[in-house]
């Protein structure tokens, strides 16, 4: 197969992860007899000292004419002065607006070889396997914005906008991945304080009652959900929320597994491009020092060859040689908890090694 795929290695650890990604993708397309063609934009941080738009009309153009993309992180200190007039983030919430991907699959899923890697203990985690839908754009990262008045009495405001369509297309879409897997959907709202979380949990109702009797359903407040998802996280198939609480539960999530540096994800929409990235930042502490931990990048763009290319087959080898490598016991440092690491190369080049075992 030929698949035109499009890099935005972004900011920070951005560029260092995204090559492994990207050497793993060769790899896979050499031994599965694969044409992948890759070409790298710019977004975020980079993008806005090189011309002071942190997603240019050329990277929105590639990424449209693109199979998939994969994304390495935006964002750092240099960008964070409150006065700036643009963000690197702002580049990230754009391209997923553009592209319509309002759907983020976050697959919380644990290797049974890591499961020391985690701070909490193994009888709580060990089986877990969640699917996260996190609604992707809309909510409040997209709601109107801004600031009244000025100096002491200044204030600000973002406010949290969701509509029936946008609620009822991304809960179809979780009750669908739960009816191929455990058959359980758990929607998460706080809907005893916010109106929009009211309107999500009605129509989800309905949508769940009329469409899906087949799927077990249930609700829970987001506050409580994030003591459950580390106290029973195994209760939890598929957890379907809003785009902040989707973002914020997720990086809990991450110390089920033991590392932000283990959990990818896929954005998608209707049709069109999908994209890929890790769920972590630019982790701009371990940036340049050749340490961040490039498995969830790795886990994506095997995510990308299952949802964008359909290339089953070549998802699960790059799975399972991330396996193997925790089976052999390497580890970057963020999840060696104390014993002896790898860096990122080397991490990369240990998959690509197990890749054909
Ligand atoms: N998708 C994106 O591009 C995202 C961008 N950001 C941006 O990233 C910047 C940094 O944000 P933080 O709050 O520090 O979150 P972060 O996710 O970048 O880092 C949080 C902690 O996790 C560690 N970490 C993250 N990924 C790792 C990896 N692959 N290997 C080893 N350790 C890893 C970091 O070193 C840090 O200690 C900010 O500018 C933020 O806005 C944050 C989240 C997502
Ligand atoms: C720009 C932010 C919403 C990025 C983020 O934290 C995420 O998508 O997980
Ligand atoms: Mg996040």
């Amino acid at each position: 197969m030929k698949a035109n795929l499009v890099l935005l290695p972004g900011d920070g650890i951005g560029p260092e992860i995204v090559a492994q990604a990207r050497l793993v993708l060769e790899s896979v397309a050499t031994q599965f007899g694969h044409e992948f063609s890759f070409a790298s934009h710019q977004i975020g941080g980079i993008a806005i000292d090189n011309g002071g738009d942190p997603l240019p009309q050329e990277t929105i153009d590639a990424c449209r004419a693109s199979d998939a993309i994969l994304l390495g992180a935006v964002g750092g200190p240099k960008w964070d002065d409150p006065s700036a007039k643009t963000r690197p983030e702002a580049g990230l919430l754009k391209i997923r607006k553009e592209l319509g991907l309002f759907a983020n699959l976050r697959p919380i899923k644990l290797f049974k070889e890591l499961v020391d890697a985690s701070p909490l203990k193994r009888e709580i985690i060990e089986g877990t396997d969640i699917l996260f839908l996190r609604e992707l754009t809309g909510g409040i990262y997209f709601g109107p914005s801004g600031r009244e008045g000025s100096g002491a009495t200044e204030s600000a405001f973002q406010s949290m906008v969701y509509s029936v369509p946008e609620v009822e297309r991304i809960v179809r879409l979780a009750a669908k991945a739960a009816q191929g897997r455990d058959g359980r959907l758990t929607s998460v709202d706080k809907a005893n304080v916010l109106e929009p979380s009211r309107l999500w949990r009605q129509v989800a109702a309905r949508v769940m009652a009329e469409e899906f009797p087949d799927v077990k359903y249930d609700v829970v407040l987001v506050d409580a959900m994030a003591m459950h998802l580390i106290n029973r996280p195994k209760d939890f198939d598929v957890v379907v929320t809003g785009n902040m609480f989707g973002d914020i539960l997720t990086d809990e999530a991450s110390m089920l597994p033991g590392s932000l540096g283990m959990l990818p994800s896929a954005s998608l929409g209707d049709g069109g491009p999908g994209l890929y990235e890790p769920i972590h930042g630019s982790a701009p502490d371990i940036a340049g020092k050749g340490i961040a931990n490039p498995l969830a990048t790795i886990l994506a763009a095997a995510m990308l060859l299952r949802h964008s290319l359909n290339l089953t087959a070549e998802a699960d080898a790059i799975e399972a040689a991330v396996g193997r490598v925790l089976a052999d016991g390497l580890r970057t440092a963020d999840i060696a908890r104390g014993s002896d690491s790898i860096g990122t190369e080397a991490m990369g080049a240990a998959v690509i090694q197990r890749l054909s075992v």
